[in-house]
């Protein structure tokens, strides 16, 4: 009761701070923040209390019906229209807000609800403060307060060859509202929602966001749930939202909060359970269809986008799965004031009656677009009726598919209705810029709207989304007197689909959407510092990387490798005799290091690329710390087999010094991470992977050939071809160290040497025997050219995913 009485005068305090002008929304925040203060134990408290504070009417369940009622028809209380305003009474904000908390504390104790919890957090903290404290919390709270999206699209064409794949698409939805994308297969949903998105060119049109052209600046605020699901294989379903959550979330909120938020969206969308599952790929099953969906859902969700895009997510999931999944989004739309637009193929007659607005699409042009309930109506308009036992989104399909007459009709229907005002002298004016032809365009649509509600009777059905545009339009402040006529209008599909052409009246060309509060910088900057996205992409590649490069199969392969080696080059005598030999044990190492690592690399960016590119166009992090992340994770992983390689056959082919092994394994190391470094820069390049792989195998192999160790007639104009190979370089090394720092290799007899032939030394010199490789520059030369080879190639790869392979729309 304590609690329930303090959040009661909480709302009312708090409402007595905010300007007139913004009491409504805020009282609709209020009470949500009210409602989501009251923690499901306490919901029977709240219960309990209603019966009380409703003891002169009935029972508790009347009480928070009635309560529950108010809340949301309040604009049908204050004045439905012109002519009806004042007629009725509009209840005092005080009495409202505690009718909704009752109200709303039983509705909250018996449906599911996403909420972010860090703002709960600290509503909690700000409870257990002083009054100066709280008030300063307060309005901390208000200005994090997230801004809402209200998405127009207008006139969309899209071509394809000469083909249209959308004409003329036109819609509106506001926050609070999920609007349904519904076609057969190959309508346009998905080009649609890539449209919306920013992913898509569109050729004609104009999509707006809070009036406001589609930008860059919005990537970050929208998100998109594609139909396929791309995501790391080797990673479990609980790593991946971790590491989204760690990229995605802002940077001030403590980890414990993310940690939190996390297993509550795991546990709203139902995957708790398979949390420790890995995604899998065709050859190692792992999560299921619908719970790779429901994860790309959850990864999204994470970040509280204001406009969240949804393609067919719900497609693969039982129709149980669905209905809870559509709930979450639906509670969500609605408790956070967020714009969803989901596209369906065939939903159930339950599910369809849960969406705000239906656009039906056919072959790319609009068949329909109004509210859901009014589907009924318009059907009739056009002479159809929707059979009573039918689900009506099977119907309305099965009539556009199957009837080309009726289909005619809709998209006659349509283009009369919200399609005509494209047309009106306003807004083809030739005299008006562009960007004005669109301001009016989009008063035009929204006050239409809204106007045409005004003039409709009410809809029953339509109570708790008159609700919401209520609180959308009070939030920004617009025109005070349209929003009072507004706010009771109730959304007809009659209006929707025949008013559109009416002129806006003059009164509502003042009808401002905010932005909210947030800055520029806010919107632009990444979520997080360079340093965390470095450290969590480090983190992530790593575990990616890891059972792909020290996969059993490579461990198998590098130990029987060396052992090989070992066991033919055993113990090598130190004489001219076996020089060849040895040189052949150390080309072959070589050799063998630089095309593993290279052939290792090629793969590493294909495999991940859908992933990055995924991210990077949503703007969760810097390439540059991606990348630098990618080339230091991999680092240990890359240098452990050669390591283990040399540690197996160096000493069984005699190695005589601890300072000889470190020294030979520093410049096998070296050769390794320059060749990965080639690698990663072909693989970057190469979208195509048998094009990457020939590339490769032309270059290492010519290089070979050119270098003149299994040929030494090499033509005379072409020998420079070995300077460009990093095996030149590298062999070189390793002979030098070999023969410099190891035992003497003695001389045969007879002796190839000259040196050996004069008989004034009894052991080979090692510039004796690198010259007669054709090898002369010294160590120290070797090894800055390998450095810039490194350098080079790990510059170009970066220069290449940053300009050739950035993330383009289509
Ligand atoms: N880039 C493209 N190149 C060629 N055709 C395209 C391209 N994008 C879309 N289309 C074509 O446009 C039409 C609409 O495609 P879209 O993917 O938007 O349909 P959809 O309604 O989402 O289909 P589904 O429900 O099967 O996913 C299809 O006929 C498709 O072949």
């Amino acid at each position: 009761m304590n609690l329930l009485a303090q959040s009661m005068d909480n709302a009312t305090d708090e409402m007595e701070q905010l300007p007139l002008v913004a009491s409504r929304r805020n009282l609709a925040k209020i009470v949500a923040d009210c409602r989501l203060q009251i923690e499901p134990t306490v919901a029977a408290a709240a219960a309990a209390s209603t019966a009380a504070a409703s003891a002169a009417t009935t029972t508790t369940e009347t009480a928070a019906v009635a309560a529950s009622s108010n809340c949301n028809s309040t604009s049908s209380a204050s004045s439905t229209s012109s002519s009806s305003t004042t007629s009725m009474d509009l209840p005092s904000t005080d009495n409202l807000a505690k009718t909704c908390i009752l109200a709303d504390a039983k509705s909250a104790a018996q449906a599911p609800s996403l909420t972010f919890p860090f703002i709960n957090a600290a509503k909690q903290q700000q409870q257990q403060l002083p009054t100066a404290q709280q008030q300063q919390v307060q309005q901390q709270l208000q200005q994090q307060q997230q801004p809402t999206i209200q998405l127009t699209f207008q006139n969309l064409n899209v071509l394809h060859n000469d083909r249209k794949i959308l004409s003329d698409v036109s819609g509106l939805v506001s926050p609070g509202e999920v609007l349904a994308i519904m076609g057969p297969s190959g309508s346009g949903k998905t080009t649609l929602l890539d449209c919306l998105s920013g992913q898509r060119h569109f050729d004609s049109g104009s999509v707006y966001l809070n009036r406001e052209p589609l930008s860059k600046r919005w990537r970050r605020k929208i998100g998109y749930v594609l139909q396929e699901e791309i995501f790391f294989t080797q990673l479990t379903l609980r790593e991946t939202v971790m590491y989204t959550a760690m990229l995605r979330l802002p940077e001030k909120m403590a980890r414990v909060e993310k940690l939190r938020l996390v297993d509550h969206i795991l546990e709203m969308l139902e995957l708790t359970c398979c949390q420790q599952t890995k995604f899998g790929d065709y050859l190692n099953r792992g999560l299921s269809g619908g719970e790779k969906k429901r994860a790309n859902i959850a990864c999204e969700l994470l970040t509280n986008p204001l406009l969240m895009l949804l393609d067919e997510p719900t497609s693969g999931l039982d129709s149980h799965s669905a209905i809870s999944l559509m709930k979450v989004l639906k509670r969500y739309a609605q408790l956070e004031q967020k714009t969803i637009v989901i596209s369906v193929h065939q939903p159930s007659s339950q599910m369809f009656h849960m969406f705000d607005k239906l656009l039906l699409l056919h072959q790319g042009r609009t068949a329909y677009f109004g509210e859901v309930n009014n589907i009924y109506r318009h059907f009739e308009s056009i002479g159809v009726t929707i059979k009573a036992h039918y689900n009506p989104a099977d119907f309305v399909l099965e009539q556009l598919k199957s009837h080309p007459d009726i289909r005619e009709k809709l998209f006659i229907a349509a283009r009369e209705s919200h399609g005509n005002y494209l047309n009106r002298n306003c807004i083809s004016n030739p005299d008006k810029s562009k960007q004005q032809q669109d301001t009016i365009l989009i008063n035009d649509i929204i006050n239409n709207y809204y106007n045409q509600r005004h003039h409709q009777p009410h809809d029953l059905h339509r109570n708790h989304h008159n609700h919401n545009h209520h609180q959308y339009h009070t939030a920004n402040g617009g025109c005070e007197a349209d929003e009072e006529a507004a706010q009771h209008l109730v959304w007809s599909g009659a209006d929707s689909q025949s008013n559109f052409s009416s002129c806006a009246s003059s009164d509502c060309q003042s009808y401002r959407v905010g932005k909210g509060s947030v800055n520029d910088d806010d919107w632009l900057s990444y979520p997080t510092r360079f340093y965390t996205q470095f450290s969590v992409l480090s983190s992530r590649n790593f575990k990616e990387a890891k059972p792909r490069m020290l996969s059993k199969l490579n461990w198998f392969q590098t130990i029987g490798l060396a052992l090989m080696a070992g066991a033919i080059w055993f113990q090598l005598p130190r004489t001219e005799e076996f020089l060849h030999d040895l040189q052949g044990w150390m080309f072959f190492s070589q050799t063998y290091w630089m095309l593993f690592a290279l052939f290792g690399a090629l793969n590493s960016f294909p495999s991940e690329r859908e992933v990055i590119s995924k991210e990077r166009r949503s703007g969760a992090y810097r390439l540059s710390a991606y990348y630098l992340a990618k080339m230091c994770a991999e680092l240990p992983l890359v240098i452990t087999l050669p390591t283990v390689y040399l540690m197996i056959s160096y000493p069984m082919l005699g190695c005589s010094s601890l300072k000889l092994f470190f020294l030979m394994l520093i410049f096998l190391l070296l050769n390794t991470i320059v060749a990965q470094s080639v690698g990663f820069f072909i693989g970057a390049c190469c979208m195509d992977m048998n094009v990457s792989i020939t590339l490769s195998a032309l270059y290492t192999l010519a290089t070979q050939l050119f270098g003149g160790y299994l040929s030494s007639r090499i033509p005379e104009g072409l020998s420079w071809i070995r300077y460009t190979s990093m095996i030149h370089y590298a062999y070189q090394n390793m002979q030098i160290l070999e023969f410099r720092e190891g035992p003497a290799i003695s001389c045969g007899s007879p002796s190839s040497y000259e040196i050996c032939k004069q008989q004034t030394t009894e052991f080979i010199p090692y510039e004796e025997i690198l010259k007669a490789q054709n090898s002369t520059s010294p160590l120290w030369l070797n090894t800055l050219i390998l450095m810039m080879f490194f350098l080079v190639f790990r510059g170009l790869g970066y220069a290449v995913l940053r300009y050739l392979r950035c993330p383009q729309k289509s």
